[in-house]
């Protein structure tokens, strides 16, 4: 019988049987997948698994074991242990634990743009050092560019000076400074103040006669002390550079590291030479100034520091100035707090609005609760300097008798300082042809002393921080990201520094139209598928082009003029007038296509959909908008709708910064910002205070910091150089008191 062929005889038959072993191709253990459902990983999820907090846990625990073994030592030895288990310290521990809380061994550094802040925590007040070196150099600053004066005068065609006064500084400059004089005439007379018709004649017939009566070295009691520099040294900082003689030999050229809030790349070749000038300053400030005589890095290691940094800061400049706290100077430990919450913790207060006026940047920022609302934060590129140029030229302007007046030199530059800070106010009760005198002392010649009169140049270059087009900003943005691009994130490599609603609102307010780039341009008809004017209105401006050409910007605040100005509760902006300044009742006069170049403006760039802060990334904006509209901006955006957070800010307005310190500066805030308020159909109480118990507001966010030093106990944001070295810059993730 024919059976059916089993399948394995059919394989043998054609050959294909399987002649293997059946033994398994591999020995290795088949590990089957885990069901998803039922692990779990607690990798980086629990605290412990920070180093930073790790070791700030591990310290904790020793001192408790520490305490309860002293306790026990202490009951054993029939000591007094007190009812919450602490023991009576011996007096070397004593003497320890006070000098940490007293903070006589915490150094409180707070770098500005023209003076750097340093004390113990423990002091009153701290010094104020002009944040300054002078290097050898082959001229001095008032040397270079063929010695042309700041402010810069105009030339005649045969390359002399403008002989006229009232021409020197152009037409324009001119025009500002009589407009800004009626306006403050208008709102006198609107006050009820006097107002004599002649006052301005007045001024300039006096000075135009004025001469100045000489006093020799040795009657002068007052004589300045000039620095000696015979030993050639190789840098001297702070108050004995800014008294080298612009004539000595060696020359020393001045450098200032910090400028407008930044570090200032324009002056330096490399990174390392600027912070090494920061580190030299400070070294240098701690000897003299605070008496310290610290020279091996054993002595420094005996001193924590506490570095105040902007609110609105660079993460750059931060890791910066820690690699430089605790690698090249030494301290044995670091820690970081934000100007604007320094200001909150040196004036007491736990909500506020702090508006911190300081030489070159004027910075905007609430506080809440012992915190920093990241979108309030403001940081605009003016300040007391600018008053200063502009106080120079008005003066000038009105027959100074020393017209010579430069403020590149040393001596000119104190010496306006000094005036400006005698003279200025903005009370309108004090603006009146007034008589005074001053003494000019240079190296090397004998003292002048000179009468002059002065109308309202006291008032108009301060009030001048409420209409920032006044002042002339060219030449801020040079040389911005020559030394170090921006920070990026290492896994996403996304930029990364702080961001801020407010401060975007305000770029976008203030940015040029832009090119639209290619991907994103619409095609459609026309040109590049625009009508004819949204096409014109999105090239850059001819100031833009002529910029890029210079490899030069200017500002894009001089360049487009603000379109925009505060915003109202709603999120509206009204708009300012063509000259950038606020317009009192929204009742612009339009210009021809105007329209189209509000809705074009107000249109998000494609790139600022992709990217929503994408204007704070730009470079080439300079942020210069008026003062209170800063404001109304800070606190729209820390307040988001909410009226009684809105009413508590608006009522705890707090002044700080050198350049706050003139006479009537808080009424006149006040005033303004009613005035805007009113505008958008609001009212609010307004109270803006200066820094309580007399503190005085420069120093404000010292004194904040100082606290904050001598939290011993709670304070958890020290980063030790243990920490440091394993964990680099990634230390202040776990550290700082806020979301890096
Ligand atoms: N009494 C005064 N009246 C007018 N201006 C003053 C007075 N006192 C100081 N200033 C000005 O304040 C400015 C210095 O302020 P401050 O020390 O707060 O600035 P900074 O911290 O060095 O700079 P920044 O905040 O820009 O980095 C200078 O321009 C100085 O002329």
């Amino acid at each position: 019988m024919v059976g059916k062929k089993s399948g394995k005889a059919l394989l043998r038959e054609e050959g294909l049987e399987r002649t293997d072993n059946n033994m398994e191709q591999t020995s290795w253990p088949v590990i089957q997948p885990i069901n998803q459902k039922n692990y779990y990983v607690d990798f980086l999820k629990r605290d412990e698994q920070f180093l930073a907090v790790r070791t700030q846990l591990d310290e904790t625990r020793n001192k408790m074991v520490k305490q309860a073994k002293d306790r026990d030592r202490a009951l054993a030895q029939g000591r007094q242990v007190n009812e919450d288990g602490d023991v009576d310290m011996d007096e070397d521990e004593e003497e320890e634990e006070d000098e940490l809380s007293a903070g006589n061994k915490t150094i409180v550094i707070h770098p500005g743009s023209q003076n750097l802040r340093i004390g113990l925590a423990s002091d009153l007040l701290p010094k104020s050092v002009p944040m300054v070196i002078a290097r050898k150099a082959q001229m001095s600053e008032s040397e270079e560019d063929g010695g042309e004066p700041m402010p810069k005068r105009r030339k005649l065609d045969n390359g002399s000076i403008e002989p006229v006064p009232e021409k020197r500084f152009g037409d324009d400059f001119a025009a500002k400074f009589v407009g800004a004089s009626n306006d403050l005439k208008v709102r006198m007379r609107m006050n009820k103040r006097k107002v004599l018709p002649q006052s301005r004649d007045m001024v300039t017939s006096y000075n135009r006669r004025a001469t100045y009566d000489t006093i020799n070295e040795h009657n002068d009691t007052l004589h300045i002390d000039w620095t000696d520099v015979s030993k050639q040294p190789d840098y001297v900082t702070g108050h004995a550079a800014m008294r080298i003689s612009e004539q000595s030999k060696p020359r020393y050229k001045l450098k200032w590291p910090i400028q407008h809030g930044w570090i200032n790349e324009k002056d330096y070749p490399s990174l390392r030479a600027l912070y090494n000038d920061i580190a030299l300053i400070i070294e240098d400030s701690v000897r003299t100034e605070l008496k310290l005589d610290l020279r091996t890095r054993k002595d420094w290691q005996q001193y924590s520091c506490v570095i105040v940094i902007p609110d609105y800061y660079e993460r750059t400049y931060v890791t910066s100035l820690l690699d430089l706290a605790i690698q090249d100077l030494g301290f044995s430990r670091v820690c970081f707090i934000q100007e604007s919450l320094a200001a909150s913790f040196g004036a007491g207060f736990t909500t506020c609005c702090i508006v911190d006026i300081g030489a070159q940047k004027t910075a905007v920022c609430c506080v809440e609760d012992g915190m920093v609302i990241d979108n309030s934060r403001i940081n605009l590129k003016y300040g007391g300097q600018d008053v200063t140029d502009e106080f120079v030229k008005m003066i000038i302007y009105n027959h100074f008798p020393y017209a010579d007046i430069n403020l590149r030199r040393r001596y000119d530059f104190l010496l306006v300082e000094e005036l400006k800070k005698k003279y200025s106010t903005i009370s309108e009760a004090d603006i009146s042809v007034q008589l005074y005198d001053f003494h000019l002392r240079a190296p090397g010649q004998d003292t002048r002393k000179y009468t002059f009169k002065i109308y309202d140049e006291v008032a108009l270059p301060t009030l001048a921080l409420f209409r920032p087009e006044m002042f002339d900003h060219r030449g801020k943005l040079v040389g911005r990201r020559k030394l170090i691009s921006r920070s990026y994130d290492l896994y996403d490599g996304k930029a990364n520094d702080p961001t801020s609603a407010a401060q975007n609102e305000i770029l976008r307010a203030i940015a040029p139209p832009e090119p639209i780039p290619e991907p994103f341009r619409p095609k459609m008809n026309g040109v590049n598928g625009l009508i004819k004017d949204e096409a014109d209105s999105r090239r850059p401006s001819i100031a833009r082009v002529q910029e890029l050409e210079n490899g030069t910007p200017t500002p894009s605040g001089a360049s487009s003029p603000l379109r925009k100005s505060t915003p109202q509760p709603d999120g509206q902006m009204p708009r300012l007038n063509e000259n950038g300044t606020p317009n009192p009742d929204d009742s612009m006069i339009r210009q021809p296509g105007d329209d189209t170049m509000m809705e074009i403006a107000e249109q998000p760039h494609p790139l600022q959909q992709q990217d929503p802060f994408y204007l704070e990334r730009r470079d080439d904006i300079l942020p210069i908008y008026p003062l209170a509209h800063a404001v109304t901006s800070s606190i729209n955006h820390a307040a988001r709708g909410s009226s009684s957070k809105t009413r508590d800010l608006y009522n705890s307005l707090l002044l700080i910064g050198g350049a706050s310190k003139v006479a009537g500066f808080p009424a006149q805030l006040e005033t303004t910002l009613q005035a805007i308020l009113t505008e958008t159909g609001y009212s609010r109480e307004i109270v803006v205070g200066r820094p309580p118990r007399e503190i005085d507001p420069e120093v404000c966010i010292w004194k904040g910091g100082a606290v904050f030093g001598r939290m011993s106990r709670t304070n958890d944001s020290w980063v030790t150089p243990f920490l440091y070295e394993r964990l680099g810059e990634r230390v202040l993730a776990s550290k700082l008191m806020w979301a890096w």
